[in-house]
């Protein structure tokens, strides 16, 4: 049996995709949650490949970028899309997400509390039309499947990933950011409502991140 370590901090953050994917394929693995000392240490041993987490080890063989560990794990648990242009699709959503996250990284560090800063101003100035901009393209793609899904007629990573992050922004800037993409409202909840993915929801050591 392959032998799965997920190794990242005590939050969801960049490590939470593998974690949902695990979760919906009901796969075992080790959930390797580091504070910031034994994050120190961890580093020190050069086993990250590049010098950050989340971190994957599958039979002891470590992978960096939560995207490519994203894509690995679904491939291989059979939710990166039926279709190699389906899996494209998927990969071009996420590569997208990306670029959201850029723009609006100035406004979330601000307010996760990483960075000092007018969060108000940042809200109006960067985050709001950031959130608009890249919004829209994902309600354009899951109106386009038409299915619930942001790709093709079942559920890929790329719905997990974009439904923890419209849940994480329904819970902190409220439900008034979605009055323009109800439609990405009812997704986050219709994703995380999947029974395996509510399982783990409830199970899941509470964070702030
Ligand atoms: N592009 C990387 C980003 C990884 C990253 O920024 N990791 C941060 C935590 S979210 C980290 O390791 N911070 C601690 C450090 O850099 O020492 C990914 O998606 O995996």
């Amino acid at each position: 049996m392959v032998s799965y370590k997920l190794t990242y901090f005590d939050g969801r953050g960049a490590g939470e995709i593998c974690r949902q994917i695990f979760a919906f394929a009901e796969k075992k693995y080790e959930d390797n949650r580091l504070s910031d000392e034994e994050w120190a240490k961890f580093k020190a041993t050069g086993k990250a490949p590049y010098n950050q987490l989340p971190l994957l080890e599958v039979d002891g063989k470590p992978l960096a970028q939560s995207h490519a560990m994203a894509r690995y794990l679904a491939r291989e648990f059979g939710i990166n899309g039926k279709t190699h242009w389906e899996e494209a699709q998927v990969n071009s959503l996420a590569d997208q997400f990306k670029d959201y996250y850029s723009e609006a990284r100035p406004y979330l560090a601000v307010k996760l509390g990483y960075t000092e800063g007018d969060a108000d101003e940042l809200y109006k100035t960067v985050y709001l039309p950031a959130f608009k901009k890249h919004y829209g393209f994902l309600s354009n793609a899951l109106k386009a499947s038409g299915k619930g899904f942001m790709v093709g007629d079942s559920l890929t990573w790329i719905d997990l990933l974009v439904a923890q992050h419209s849940a994480d922004l329904l819970a902190r800037e409220g439900e008034g950011l979605f009055k323009d993409v109800p439609e990405m409202k009812t997704h986050s909840q219709d994703i995380q409502a999947i029974p395996q993915i509510k399982k783990w929801i409830e199970k899941r050591p509470v964070s702030d991140w």
